[in-house]
């Protein structure tokens, strides 16, 4: 596995694409199950959580088509086995998202526990509360989590928390199940939406998705769908940042700006000016920034998954700003990285005190996870010097081409091996 180094860069220009959703594509690959006719997905992000997934639909019995240009076509008519392996499920957590999908067409679905990761512990109670309001049997043995139950039926589930992996499931699992669920308290990203969408186009009959109580009246079965994923509203913020980082002035297209207006109102909060026309953002950053305290929500909240690279914003620009993470309990990883490259940054629980400095200086850093890899490349462009990012992979997870897309901008940075 290679390295990405990053050396500082002059202001970014230009025009930057953005790819299909990786939190969309993953659980609509999942849910390309539940289907019996051929489904075809278009702008799927070319990512190696993609690849993941696409293993585990093949392993599972499905007929996967990939046709590049973010194409790929599935018939998961043959699908018939029920069970997830250990060594798939351990390279990406998203893969539980198959449980829902088997279990509502099977009547079974087995797979090893996700387990921990850089992030947090991440349990999945609540998907098993979701299954078992069902009617469905879960039984936890040597690191396997298994879910029976021949005909499910619909309930009323109330989710302790708004979580985007458990609503999904739970929504997986209601579309085939006899009667009306609904899930209270859900999760209202734009991904379970577009999941809900497709979902509906294959014959589903959900409604309410994108707010807190999301309704499914089961249907018998499910054909098949023809369907686009909806732009990376974290891909976006991070390109984002990257044009707020450097004083650079860049527009940003396949966008939607309303998914990501908590990355916009900050941004401008910050001092940068912001232009939105359609599906196009322009990003013009300034040196003259001001700091800003920000605090993770669930959707419409500020996304977790651009704290890491607002950090690294904070941490050159003057005067003290305070991140609190409240989503996941252990996001903190890349904060000991960027102390690396000179960033001025205490932890006190869950929040991070960041006291800007003058400027970064570059070292070897690692990639603790996918968002504090992108944060660490932000660094990397203001940082003197070359900045040498390991554990790459985490990146390649979530990030279609990410060297080639800043390279564009005018970004000195590229891959080693
Ligand atoms: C593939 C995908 O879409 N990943 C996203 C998804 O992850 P994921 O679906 O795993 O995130 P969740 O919304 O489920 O997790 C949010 C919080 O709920 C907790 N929790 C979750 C499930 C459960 O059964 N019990 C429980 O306590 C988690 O530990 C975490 O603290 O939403 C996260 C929160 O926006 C994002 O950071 C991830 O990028
Ligand atoms: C945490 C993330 O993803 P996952 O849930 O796939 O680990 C992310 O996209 O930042």
């Amino acid at each position: 596995m290679g390295k990405i180094v990053v050396e500082k860069s002059p202001p970014l220009k230009g025009t930057v694409r953005i790819s299909g959703a990786k939190n969309s594509a993953l659980p609509i690959l999942a849910a390309s199950l539940l289907g019996t006719e051929d489904i075809v997905l278009e702008d799927v992000p070319n990512l190696k959580d993609v690849d993941v997934f696409c293993e585990v639909l093949s392993l599972l019995g499905a007929d996967v088509e990939k046709y590049g240009g973010g194409k790929i076509k599935i018939n998961s008519a043959n699908m018939d086995k029920y069970e997830t392996p250990y060594e798939l499920m351990s390279k990406m957590r998203a893969s539980f998202l198959v449980m829902g999908p088997l279990l509502t067409r099977l009547g079974k679905a087995k797979t090893s526990l996700p387990g921990g990761c850089a992030i947090g512990t991440r349990p999945i109670d609540l998907h098993l509360k979701g299954f078992k309001a069902l009617g469905a049997e879960i039984d936890v043995d040597h690191g396997y989590v298994g879910a029976f139950g021949d005909k499910l039926k619909g309930d009323r589930i109330y989710l302790d928390f708004p979580s985007v992996g458990a609503t999904e499931n739970v929504m997986m699992a209601a579309v085939l199940a006899e009667g009306e669920t609904t899930i209270d308290n859900a999760a209202m990203e734009p991904e379970i939406v577009d999941l809900a969408n497709f979902l509906n186009k294959m014959g589903a009959d959900i409604s309410g998705a994108g707010t807190s109580s999301i309704r499914i009246r089961g249907v018998e079965k499910l054909g098949g769908a023809t369907h686009s994923i909806i732009p990376d509203r974290i891909e976006a913020g991070t390109f984002m940042v990257a044009s707020a980082i450097t004083g650079g002035d860049i527009i940003i297209e396949n966008v939607i700006p309303s998914h990501i207006k908590p990355a916009i109102a900050k941004l401008r909060e910050i001092g940068c000016e912001i232009w939105e026309n359609g599906d196009k953002i322009r990003v013009i950053g300034t040196a003259d920034r001001k700091a800003v305290d920000i605090k993770t929500l669930p959707y419409p909240g500020f996304p977790t998954d651009m704290q890491a690279q607002f950090m690294s914003l904070m941490s050159v620009t003057e005067g003290t700003s305070v991140i609190i993470e409240t989503v996941f309990e252990n996001r903190f990883m890349h904060v000991d990285e960027l102390k690396r490259m000179g960033a001025n940054i205490k932890i006190d629980g869950r929040s991070a005190i960041v006291q800007g400095v003058n400027s970064l200086t570059s070292a070897p850093v690692k990639a603790t996870d996918l968002r504090a890899g992108a944060a660490l490349i932000l660094a990397g462009l203001v940082a003197d010097g070359k900045t040498t990012i390991d554990n790459i992979y985490h990146i390649d997870r979530g990030y279609d081409g990410i060297e080639n897309k800043l390279s564009e901008l005018g970004a000195k940075i590229y891959r080693i091996e």
